[in-house]
């Protein structure tokens, strides 16, 4: 991830739901244009559907893409999508001289360095810009935690498997609840509460221990309700959520010495920047007794750029 390289590539972020290809150079991208996956039998098809449609100038040989699923090896397989596919199969059919597949959330992290201010919403006081490792965490399908390390001019990339550790409960309602989801499963991650599910996980906890029947909502369906005010018990879920988060980001923050700062992304929050800034997240982040000054010297920002993946591919060094 050193200096950014100047040869056009295409790059694609692909999700459950949306696939986003754009056109890279410089370090900046264009071109952008979302897919419904559904609409496609196989990654190959609407990627190459993308590619022909492009000006001849303008179509590249080079590609990099990020997936929601683990990539290691050359078979890839999508965690909520059917789709699977081998990297140098693929790199063959469409004609490509280089092809890079990375995780989705690693290429969210790999953003970091290259977002224009306007692009970090603040949560919690502002604070001048600080220097040192930087802690990234994002509730979406799933939850993504990562870190990444300043390195005489570079940066290394931690990808980790932080959303899988274990969900710490900092207040007896708090305790109450991992309890309850503890009936469903013997280890209680992090995702189980802070993730598009978890938040749904959340509602119904709440739900079990208010002694009401819950609802079959949707993530959407809590947070819309919470928004309104029209359901007291989502207005909870999502306080939990939030505060939750503030707690799981701090022992990020403290457990890899994010002097740099905590960056939260995924597409739950960005909907909500205003409810998100006036929830209990930053004072959960810094309430952690002898530490708290420590913390208080770190700054949460909101990731608001749409696709930070396309961001971080974006600035991906090139194979030769
Ligand atoms: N308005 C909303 N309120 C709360 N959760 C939502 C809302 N809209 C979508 N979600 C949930 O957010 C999650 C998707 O998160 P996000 O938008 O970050 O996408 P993602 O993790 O990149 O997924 P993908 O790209 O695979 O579709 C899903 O669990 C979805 O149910």
């Amino acid at each position: 991830m050193g200096k950014s390289m100047t040869a056009l590539r295409v790059i694609g972020d692909i999700g459950g739901t949306y696939a986003r290809f754009a056109v890279a150079e410089r370090g900046k991208y264009s071109e952008l244009q979302h897919l419904s996956v559904s609409k496609y039998a196989a990654l190959k098809d609407a990627l190459g559907e993308y590619l022909a449609a492009l000006p001849r100038d303008l179509r590249p040989t080079r590609g990099a893409l990020a997936v929601a699923g683990p990539v290691s090896g050359d078979e890839v397989k999508l965690t909520n999508l059917n789709w699977s596919f081998s990297i140098t199969a693929l790199k063959a059919d469409l004609g490509m001289s280089s092809l890079v597949v990375v995780n989705d959330f690693a290429a969210t992290a790999m953003s970091v360095p290259y977002l224009p201010e306007a692009d970090c919403y603040p949560i919690g006081p502002p604070q001048s810009k600080t220097s040192g490792p930087v802690g990234v965490i994002g509730p979406g399908t799933g939850l993504g935690v990562s870190a990444l390390v300043p390195d005489a001019g570079r940066w290394i990339l931690l990808p980790g498997e932080g959303g899988h550790s274990t969900l710490p409960p900092a207040t007896q309602a708090e305790s109450l609840i991992v309890e309850v989801l503890r009936t469903h499963w013997p280890h209680v991650s992090a995702e189980r509460a802070l993730s598009g599910a978890g938040l749904v996980n959340l509602y119904q906890a709440l739900c079990s221990i208010e002694g009401k029947r819950p609802d079959p909502l949707s993530p959407a369906d809590v947070t819309d309700r919470a928004m309104r005010g029209s359901d007291p018990t989502c207005v909870k879920a999502f306080e939990v959520f939030c505060s939750m988060l503030g707690t799981v980001a701090g022992d990020l923050a403290l457990t890899i010495g994010a002097t740099g700062g905590i960056y939260i992304a995924g597409g739950i929050l960005l909907r909500f920047k205003e409810a998100f800034a006036s929830s209990p997240f930053r004072d959960r982040f810094e309430d952690k007794g002898r530490f708290q000054d420590y913390l208080r010297r770190i700054p949460t920002l909101l990731i608001l750029e749409e696709s930070p993946a396309l961001l971080g591919l974006a600035n991906l060094p090139l194979e030769p």
